[in-house]
């Protein structure tokens, strides 16, 4: 794994490294323009020369040198400018190409893991890696790479030339300079500063992600208030940001202030030692202008140094952020074969499948599918009945591959699924589950997710079959209309019809169907039987319902319990068996009598006519 990681960050580094040239070409300018910022105060000096030079008699002093110095300054203060933005806009480009490669490639990867790492980590946690860890790499490399360029060479460039001037000046003021680092370095390459570091970034995480299931749970929120789930552990979550935020604030106070002061009052170290060389030497013109010319840069030697003290804060973000941009990378992704084979026929068979969700070193291993075999033929209906939590959902998602099956097969036309490739799969298979996901687009886009090709006429064909077209229409901006925009928001059985819409435009051989109609009001599912109705037709279905009258005509009916099948046959012939599956038939059918009861107590005073339609209708529903 940690060379896998490896590989990743290499996979960054080489993102950025496509931008070698213009990242280089961002440096060199912005060391050109500190450098080029730098020379006003060399002119500065040369023209304190020529006037201390001839201090004694004013007349000798040459004006033509001193408008030529300040010239030279102008010029300098101008090209430093243009330097600056040549710099700034090649950083910038690399900058937004970087970030927009990164994120393809995380949101291509994020696509092609399984979905069990979808599930295992927080929607919360993958959108602050996209966006924030992303965003700052941005920053980094628009803004304080070049700023980490110059901030190195300046100081480097300027000490070495000061050198050249007067090493006993330069001896001091490099002495401070060590120590403030070395104060610095002290906390973070120190195990202490490291863990906290590493705290810090998971509470702000666990913030971020706690944040989003606190937006997501407000409706339980609103009802159960501050005894709510996700308001404690948003509440937790935001206590102890603010508690290691606070021990980081301790072990930084200190040595942030002691680094501070010391880089940024130099010149306290440089006047007394240069006033005790002097006196040494009284009337040392030479010295008297080099000690100008110290006192003139001291300021300018500060500036970089503090500058990388707030660049190394930024530079742990980056470095943490990479690393988690590099954990994602590195998750494998589902395995494609080398050439995928295409099934001739539209058969479905589970061959001794055995599946659990977590490995089993983990404490949460629990075989969820034991010994799953059975086939579904071609063009019939196979319903998935059975007791809550027994893996009829997981059966399901196994043949979509959101997961791959630790032992067994799973085959569609005699072809296993894993040697289809997802393309194939995906074409092979449509599904319409009871939470029915809608993008933020327009209706006819949400439709035509089915198939990019379809034209307007074949979207409004398939609304009509999955009687959708009627309620879109009666928008104001029918077709056009944008979910989620304007309050539009659809009916859980809307949504589920746009889906059934979707499925009809895609038209895919095989068909899974997730408690279709679950959540449905009697309009609703009347409309989304007739959806359903269209849609099965000629079509190898596999349905997961609890209400066994909706299946009770398929062909084939399959009991699952605890990760097991354990009858099979058509309705009648399980009735008979007298098993689990008379059982649930048994406890249906009161249920349905229960309710119909309940319904005409409710219209007990109504009309006969009205009372008898009443009936007629339920039992239509509930059989
Ligand atoms: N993503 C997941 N990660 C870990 N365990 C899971 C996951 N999804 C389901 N399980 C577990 O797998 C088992 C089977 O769940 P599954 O949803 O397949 O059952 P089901 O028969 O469809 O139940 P229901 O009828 O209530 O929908 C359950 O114990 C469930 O807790």
């Amino acid at each position: 794994m940690a060379a896998k990681e490896e590989r990743q960050a290499e996979g960054l580094l080489r993102i950025a490294g496509q931008k070698k040239g213009l990242l280089l070409t961002a440096s060199i300018f912005s060391i050109l323009s500190s450098l080029l910022q730098l020379a006003p105060f060399y002119a500065v000096y040369r023209i304190v020369e020529e006037v201390m030079a001839g201090a004694r008699s004013p007349s000798a002093v040459d004006g033509d040198v001193l408008v030529y110095w300040g010239v030279v300054a102008f010029v300098a203060l101008v090209a430093a400018l243009v330097a600056l933005y040549i710099g700034g806009m090649c950083s910038h480009i690399a900058a937004f190409d970087i970030l927009y490669r990164l994120r393809v490639k995380l949101t291509d990867h994020v696509a092609c893991v399984p979905m069990g790492y979808h599930t295992r980590t927080s929607k919360g946690e993958l959108k602050k890696i996209i966006e924030v860890s992303v965003e700052r790499i941005e920053k980094f490399i628009a803004h304080q790479l070049p700023d980490i360029v110059s901030a190195i060479a300046i100081p480097l460039l300027l000490i070495g030339y000061l050198f050249g001037l007067d090493w006993r000046l330069a001896v001091v003021l490099l002495v401070p300079i060590v120590v403030g680092f070395w104060i610095q370095a002290r906390i973070f390459a120190g195990e202490a500063g490291q863990e906290a570091y590493r705290s810090y970034q998971y509470a702000m995480e666990e913030m971020n992600a706690t944040g989003v299931e606190y937006v997501r749970g407000m409706p339980a929120v609103k009802i159960f208030g501050i005894k709510a789930e996700s308001f404690l552990t948003f509440k937790q979550a935001v206590g102890s940001y603010r508690d290691i935020a606070m021990r980081i604030t301790m072990i930084c106070k200190t040595p942030y202030s002691l680094f501070f002061v010391i880089v940024s009052s130099l010149f306290v170290f440089v006047v007394p030692a240069g006033v005790l060389i002097a006196s040494g030497s009284p009337g040392n013109q030479s010295f008297a202008i080099t000690l100008i010319l110290f006192l003139l840069i001291t300021p300018s030697l500060s500036v970089p140094l503090l500058k990388l003290m707030y660049i190394g804060g930024g530079l742990r973000d980056i470095v943490e952020g990479n690393k988690r941009i590099a954990a994602v990378l590195s998750e494998p992704i589902v395995q494609e074969p080398d050439s995928p084979r295409a099934p001739l026929a539209y058969g479905i068979e589970f061959r001794g499948v055995r599946f659990a969700y977590e490995k089993p070193d983990s404490k949460h291993y629990k075989q969820v599918l034991t010994d799953v075999s059975f086939s579904a033929r071609e063009g019939e209906m196979t319903a998935l009945v059975g007791p809550s939590g027994g893996g009829k959902s997981t059966i399901a998602s196994l043949l979509l591959r959101f997961w791959d099956v630790q032992e067994g097969e799973i085959l569609i036309g005699g072809v296993p699924i894993r040697e289809m490739g997802t393309d194939r799969l995906m074409d092979a298979v449509s599904f319409v589950f009871q939470d029915v996901h809608l993008f933020y687009d327009t209706i006819e886009e949400n439709i035509r997710m089915g198939n990019r090709e379809a034209g307007r006429e074949q979207v409004i064909e398939a609304a009509k079959r999955a009687s959708c077209h009627e309620f879109i229409e009666k928008l104001e901006h029918g077709y056009e209309t944008r979910i989620g925009e304007g309050g539009t928001y659809l009916s859980g059985g809307e949504a589920q019809r746009i889906a059934i819409a979707r499925a009809l435009l895609k038209d895919a051989p095989i068909l899974v169907l997730d408690e279709a109609t679950a959540y449905a009001d009697a309009e609703n599912e009347r409309k989304i039987q007739q959806g359903l109705i269209e849609l099965v037709k000629g079509k190898t279905v596999l349905i997961i319902a609890h209400r066994l009258s909706t299946i009770r005509m398929a062909e084939q009916i399959v009991v699952v319990r605890d990760g097991s099948i354990v009858e099979r046959g058509t309705h009648d012939e399980l009735r008979d068996k007298g098993g689990l599956y008379e059982q649930m038939w048994v406890a249906h059918r009161s249920a349905a009598s229960w309710k119909l009861g309940k319904r005409n107590a409710a219209a007990g005073t109504a009309e006969d006519a009205t009372k008898n339609g009443r009936e007629v209708r339920a039992r239509v529903l509930l059989d």
